[in-house]
């Protein structure tokens, strides 16, 4: 089956910076591709350019086969912004039976969304009294409650404890299996060592775009940790060596 996301020399520029200096890749279907890279490397900017809210200055992105930010993409595109995106003076559920509702979801739908991202105990709570880690799951049983074709995560799992992570990594496989395609940033390596494939970004371009196992094949060490720094100081003295010449 084709690609669920298909970026074509993607250039993007934000104030006077050019932010993604012609960026090509596919997101595969039915997969966890994790997109990582140092801050600032252009991450939040390449999600936003596959959601449609990015002006984009050149270049193509396709996403379920239709232009990125279609109209028709709006139930099947899910979207967890790095700040939450939940309204604090109402609960969770409430929250959860709102988003649903736009989705054309029912309240069933929506409690299971807030006990897969483990607040079912919080659920009768407001918003505005849960913890920045509690908050950021409460945003991600919206972003999920529709049960969206493709998932864009920007760092979902920032501030939970070693168990949730393991928990949230669980069900975006379980997701996975069943055929949605996910797209996960994060700057945990550890977690890059979970991703079905790997999309390595510095200052905007692509350095590397394989599986984990690939990425410690070709650098020649374990730690992926280790194996990005090596591609990213080789991008970089490549990047010399062109300016030189
Ligand atoms: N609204 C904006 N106006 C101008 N420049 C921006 C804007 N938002 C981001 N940038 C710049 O675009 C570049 C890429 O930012 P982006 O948020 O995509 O990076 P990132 O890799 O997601 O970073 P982080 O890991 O820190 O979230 C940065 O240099 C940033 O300063």
């Amino acid at each position: 089956m084709d690609d669920a996301v298909s970026v074509r020399d993607l250039v993007v520029d934000r104030g006077r910076q050019r932010v993604l200096q012609g960026i090509s890749c596919v997101v595969p279907r039915g997969a966890v591709t994790g997109l990582l890279g140092p801050s600032g490397s252009g991450k939040t900017t390449l999600m936003r350019a596959i959601v449609g809210v990015q002006t984009v200055s050149s270049g193509t992105v396709t996403v379920l086969g239709r232009p990125a930010g279609a109209a028709e993409l709006r139930h099947r595109v899910g979207y967890l912004t790095q700040a939450p995106s939940v309204y604090a003076d109402l609960t969770v559920r409430e929250n959860a039976r709102y988003f649903a509702v736009l989705q054309g979801r029912g309240r069933a739908d929506a409690d299971r969304a807030v006990s897969d991202v483990g607040l079912a105990k919080a659920a009768d709570q407001l918003v505005g009294t849960l913890s920045g880690g509690q908050r950021s799951r409460a945003s991600l049983a919206c972003a999920l409650v529709g049960e969206p074709e493709l998932v864009i995560l920007d760092e979902p799992t920032v501030g939970q404890d070693p168990v949730l992570r393991a928990d949230l990594w669980a069900r975006f496989h379980a997701m996975a299996a069943t055929g949605t395609t996910l797209l996960v940033s994060s700057h945990v390596m550890d977690e890059a060592a979970r991703c079905d494939r790997l999309l390595l970004i510095r200052d905007g371009r692509l350095v590397a775009d394989d599986t984990p196992d690939a990425v410690r094949a070709t650098t020649g060490v374990d730690d992926l940790e280790e194996a990005f720094l090596r591609l990213i100081r080789a991008s970089e003295q490549e990047g010399a060596g062109e300016r030189e010449e």
